[in-house]
Parts: C-alpha cells; structure tokens; sequence
C-alpha cells in the first residue's frame, strides 16, 4: 500500500544561474590611437544542478564568481571582436570545459562611444552616444546554437507620409481619422541568424548589425504608412529580403503618439498642413509587436521580448 502519510517531495523545475551584468570595458591600443568596447555582459548557465537545490551539494556548481572573472579574463586575453563572438566564445568554453554544464546562455548589451574631435594629441576621447543600445543573446546545449541579435532604444520619427483611417468604430471609439501625422516609435527589434557554427558561414557580426539597422530606418523612412503595423511588417520584410542570414524578425513598436494641441481658444488654427503644434504624450502608447519569417522558417523569438 502506498505511504501517504508523507507528500512527494516537490520537483525541481527549469533553473539556471549565472553572474548577471558583468561590466566590461576593454580598451584597445593602436599607438595613440585608442579602441573602445564597453559591454554588459550576463552569463546564465544549466545542467545537473538537481543536487545544489535539493541538498546543497555544490560539487557540480561553477561559481559564479567564476563566471564574472571569466567574462573579464577572456575580454583581456582573446579581446572583444564583437558582442556575438565574444558571446559566442563565452558560452562555447562554459560548456565544453565543465562537464555539468549543459547549456549556456550569454546576453549582451553593447554601448557605443564615439570619438571627439580635437586639435590636441592622440585619439582617446570619446562620448557615448545617445542612440540605441545594441544586443545579442547567445544560447549553446553543446550541439546547438541559437544567435539572437537586436537593439533598442532607438527612437524614430516621421512628421508627415503617415494615415490612420478606416478603423473599426465601435460605441467606445473617439479617435478622429488621420491623414496626415507624425509616426514615432523607439524600436526594439531582434533578429535571429541562421548560422551553424560553420567557420565559413560566420557572418561579420558587426557589419550585420550595421546593415540590419541601416535597412530598418530605411524602411520606417521610405514607407508611406497606413499603419503602425504596415511600417512594422516592411522594416522586417527589408531585413529579411536584403539579409540572407537572418531568418526570423520581431519588432516591438510602442506608437509614440503626438495630439495636435486645441489652440482655437487662442484664435489659432492649429493645422498640419502649415505646420503645426502637437502634444507629445508619453502615456498611455500604443504597442504594436509582430514576428515576420522567412519562408518556411520557424518561429522562436518569444513573443515578450523583454524575455530575451
Ligand atoms: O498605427 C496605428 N495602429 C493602430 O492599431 C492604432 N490604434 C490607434 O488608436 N492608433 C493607431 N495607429
């Protein structure tokens, strides 16, 4: 007869565990002329790691102390050629030096510095530019790897080619119709490769990012847009037609709404056609989120790209 007197012991479900945040600025020197990565570097690590749980057995547990000095002895010892290599070293020695260690993933968040014009000697300063914040998530179980890159905090705008009509207009509906007004949004986009771990096929990891973003603005610029959704689908679309490494987009896409101010209390007409004042409410947004495939590719970017 079975012994109920005592409840099963409850099953340890997914975990992992890593240092999170590593910053790790690593100067390059060429001369006078100094180089810059400035990095945020998280290490999260898997595998049987059933006994630190259930009995506090640390014999399988790589600290994570460890996982901190190895992030900043590798950007020492080998340099940052950029967030996806470096990730991707990262994430291929915790798994293939540590036997208990099954799956590594490795995030980064990567800050660009621009240099600063001077008449003064040598090449060492720099400012950080205001821009978007450019990402990667690396993920490797030994056998498989998964390349997510992405940036956010990019903030765009159109003030004019942009419509919003024809909508679904129900006893709750106020909006009035657009045909002509600002679209603004700060983009956070991520893209997955399709690279394998095939030498040959390594992307160049910086020159992808460059194209991927110079292809997105492009896109946001040049489309004349009905919708928040339609600029969406052909800043992806242009990504994937142009970037044959790339295999899977999803964008986040908070609409950054501009009111026209009511300035007839004045005895102003304040009208888009002649330029015109608007409010620019931060809440409450819009938010406008979608996966965009290459054909007969599947969907793994998670739908809450704050998951990434
Ligand atoms: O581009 C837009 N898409 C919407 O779905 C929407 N809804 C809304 O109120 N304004 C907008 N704008």
């Amino acid at each position: 007869m079975a012994d109920n007197s005592r409840p099963a012991r409850p099953v340890l479900g997914q975990n992992q565990y890593g240092k999170a945040e590593n910053r790790v600025v690593r100067i390059t020197r060429d001369g006078a002329t100094h180089h810059i990565k400035d990095l945020n570097v998280s290490v999260s690590l898997s595998g049987d790691m059933d006994e630190v749980h259930y009995s506090g057995s640390n014999a399988n547990v790589l600290p994570t102390d460890t996982t901190k000095n190895t992030v900043y002895a590798f950007a020492k010892e080998y340099g940052i050629e950029s967030a996806e290599q470096f990730g991707i070293h990262l994430a291929r020695h915790f798994v293939t030096s540590q036997e208990p260690i099954h799956r590594a993933r490795i995030r980064v968040e990567e800050y660009a510095w621009e240099r600063i014009e001077h008449s003064g000697k040598g090449a060492h300063s720099f400012v950080r530019r205001g821009q978007e914040t450019r990402l990667t998530q690396i993920t490797y179980d030994g056998s498989t790897w998964e390349v997510v890159s992405g940036l956010k905090d990019l903030t765009v705008m159109n003030s004019t080619d942009s419509e919003f009509w024809g909508y679904v207009k129900d006893k709750y509906t106020t909006l009035p119709e657009a045909y002509d007004r600002i679209l603004a949004t700060e983009v956070s986009g991520r893209w997955r490769f399709n690279w394998t771990d095939d030498e040959q096929q390594t992307p160049d990891w910086d020159e992808s990012y460059a194209q991927i973003k110079a292809h997105l603005l492009r896109a946001f610029a040049e489309t004349y847009s009905l919708s928040l959704q339609q600029t969406l689908y052909a800043m992806a679309t242009r990504i994937i037609d142009h970037r044959d490494e790339i295999d899977e987009v999803r964008f986040s896409l908070p609409n950054k709404h501009h009111f026209l101010v009511d300035l007839e209390p004045f005895g102003l007409k304040n009208d888009t056609a002649d330029g015109a004042v608007y409010f620019a409410a931060d809440r409450p947004y819009g938010l406008i989120e979608a996966t965009v495939l290459r054909d007969g590719c599947e969907a793994k970017i998670p739908a809450d790209l704050t998951n990434l």
